[in-house]
């Protein structure tokens, strides 16, 4: 036997290794699976271009053993086994890898590919190990050999009568902590969950006896245990299989193994790109909105492997913040991963991919909604609000992207409609895109704002979300065509002899405006008479860029500065109410005084906006009565 002493800089790297480099100890699998995965891989290759070799599928696979009395856990191979030299080499120092010099060896032609590159993989089974021992023989070889090492000191190397090619590494599990419980690797159903959370897409079989309650044969109340070897792996990812022979219940039945939610999807995507980077993605647009979506607790992300081995969870980066609803997968076999591979060793290959899935999603949704205008308004209702946010967040930086995915209630269709219909729709003499705000649309239908644009023959897309005004301020235009509220200070809409006529009842009565004004201070900027109003005494309109809607939501936030609208009480000289206020004028100030301070807030209930004096008012209202 051979005892061997590991590098002086290799021990320092085991120690790493065993410490620091993985977040979780339970990878340790992922990785000699992987090498036995590489392993057989290697037979393949060489089975390609050396006709000596033969490869038959059924006879490669991997094969997991647990052993509770000695508490061991064995990874056996079926794969090309390594010689003395290459386990001096391979496993004798560390940070080389045989599968590296492997692939520079044997020209690999693209799709295919192997795992390990960085040649540490296999010391991480020291994270869970007091001792492990290596049988292997090489192909082509008729000796075997054992390599046995405490991962601490050194390791021995001596020749074995093995009797097939291949490998199998036996790990002796350290003695359980306080903190850690090293038995658990070897329950059945800790085994194949780790599989199947980070091997599921290994191409050959990874094997195990599973032990399962049957019903018996001559009595099905009763049942038996029955143990028999199973495949735990699915082998093919359902994202390297051709789309046309995956049928709607396939993509649906993947996304209930993955968990990505409750509820069915409403729509997929699967996508393979060959272009700058190589990927293949199958992604979801869920039916429902997580119950957690708008909580802290909502994580965004896709599943990301790199050649069938799942490298991270959620990985953020793939997805845009207003695309965050989208669950699913993504496989590359471009990235550059780190040590651990848990981590990507630079983001280009993930800004590509995150790129390319975003566009793909939105033409997505764009084509649902041209194609499938229930489907996209069901996915509107659960995720419109995260588009909007889209449009409105980072200054407007994805505005243009996203506006032709907005959908807005429309006074005159009655439903959701985009704002290319309502352009298209726009009558020749109107240049705006017109709207209105308020709670629901019964509400907003029932503003006194509303009448001349309606009366115009102009549609109103009425915003009930608070974050509506906000995107369509960052928005400004939509095809050179800028939105206006109806609420806002200069519609502009009069004729030029309306136009005239408020002009002159407006110096008729300036005294009149004047007094009011006084008597509301600074509570509005001005009182006009309204061109506006038809059959409501009054309302108020906001100058500038805070409309009063947007003064109710700011208000609500809990840093709120409490920005206002700039408003202005606008009175209808055409109604009634207005005698009733000149002949005040000329008598009876104190009249005047309460008429101004009714309807002022008359306007404020109407605006849905908190009156300031509940208890005046209805002091004032009972003067009027008595
Ligand atoms: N089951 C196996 N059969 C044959 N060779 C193996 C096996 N396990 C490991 N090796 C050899 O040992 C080398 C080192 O393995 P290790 O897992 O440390 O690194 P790696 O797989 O090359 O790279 P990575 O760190 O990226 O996993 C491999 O490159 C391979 O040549």
């Amino acid at each position: 036997m051979e005892q061997k002493q590991f590098q002086a800089e290799s021990k320092r790297l085991l120690e790493m290794m065993v410490h620091s480099i993985y977040s979780q100890k339970e990878i340790f699998l992922r990785e000699l699976i992987s090498n036995a995965s590489d392993a057989i891989d290697k037979i393949y290759y060489k089975a390609l271009t050396d006709d000596s070799i033969s490869f038959n599928k059924d006879d490669y696979y991997i094969r997991i053993e647990a052993d509770k009395e000695e508490r061991t856990l064995t990874v056996k191979d079926t794969g090309i086994g390594m010689t003395k030299e290459e386990l001096e080499d391979n496993l004798g120092t560390i940070a080389k890898s045989g599968s590296l010099a492997f692939k520079n060896e044997v020209e690999m032609k693209d799709g295919q590919e192997i795992i390990g590159q960085f040649g540490v993989g296999f010391y991480s089974s020291f994270m869970v190990a007091d001792k492990v021992t290596v049988f292997t023989r090489a192909l082509h070889s008729e000796e075997g050999y054992k390599w046995q090492s405490d991962g601490e000191e050194g390791y021995t190397i001596e020749s074995y009568n093995k009797e097939d090619v291949g490998t199998e590494i036996i790990i002796q599990l350290k003695e359980n902590a306080d903190e850690e419980n090293y038995d658990e690797y070897l329950e059945e159903y800790k085994l194949k969950s780790i599989i199947k959370k980070y091997s599921d897409f290994i191409r050959y079989p990874i094997k195990m006896d599973v032990t399962e309650q049957h019903p018996q044969e001559d009595n099905e109340e009763e049942t038996v245990e029955v143990t028999e070897e199973q495949t735990i792996n699915s082998m093919v990812p359902i994202w390297r299989k051709n789309k046309q022979e995956l049928s709607d219940e396939d993509y649906e039945a993947f996304y209930q193994e993955k968990h990505f939610g409750f509820d069915k999807p409403l729509s997929h995507l699967h996508i393979s790109v060959d272009g700058m980077v190589r990927f293949q993605s199958i992604l979801y647009i869920p039916e429902q909105l997580p119950f957690n979506y708008y909580s802290q607790d909502f994580e965004k992300g896709l599943e990301l492997y790199s050649n069938g081995v799942l490298i991270m969870d959620k990985c953020a980066d793939l997805l845009p913040d207003h695309f965050s609803f989208v669950r699913g997968i993504v496989d590359s076999e471009d990235l550059s991963l780190n040590i651990s591979r848990e981590i990507l060793q630079q983001d280009r290959q993930v800004n590509l991919i995150a790129k390319n899935i975003e566009k793909k999603v939105k033409n997505h949704l764009q084509s649902m909604l041209k194609n499938d205008r229930e489907k996209y308004e069901k996915f509107y209702e659960a995720f419109g609000r995260q588009i909007k946010f889209g449009v409105y967040n980072d200054f407007g930086a994805n505005k243009e992207k996203l506006q032709d995915l907005l959908l807005f209630y429309s006074s005159s269709e009655e439903k959701l409609v985009s704002l290319k219909e309502y352009v298209e729709r726009m009558p020749e003499d109107q240049e705006h895109i017109y709207y209105a705000t308020g709670e629901s649309h019964d509400r907003i239908e029932k503003l006194p704002q509303t009448e001349m644009v309606k009366d115009k023959g102009y549609e109103i897309l009425y915003f009930t979300d608070e974050v509506d005004e906000f995107a369509i301020k960052m928005l400004v235009k939509y095809d050179d065509k800028e939105f206006k509220n109806v609420s806002s200070g200069d519609l502009d809409l009069e004729d030029e002899e309306t136009k005239k006529e408020a002009e002159k009842q407006k110096e008729e009565h300036k005294d009149l405006l004047t007094e009011m004004k006084e008597i509301l201070g600074n509570k509005v900027k001005d009182v006009k008479l309204s061109t506006r109003l038809k059959s409501h005494p009054v309302c108020l309109s906001a100058e500038g860029d805070v409309s009063i809607e947007m003064e109710k939501v700011l208000k609500q936030m809990p840093d709120n500065q409490n920005i206002e609208a700039t408003k202005v009480l606008e009175i209808n000289n055409k109604h009634d109410i207005f005698k009733a206020l000149i002949s005040a004028h000329e008598s009876d100030k104190d009249k005047v005084k309460l008429y101004t301070n009714i309807l002022y807030n008359q306007a404020l209930l109407i605006e849905g906006l908190p009156v300031e004096d509940p208890v005046a008012l209805t002091n004032d209202m009972c003067k009027v009565m008595v």
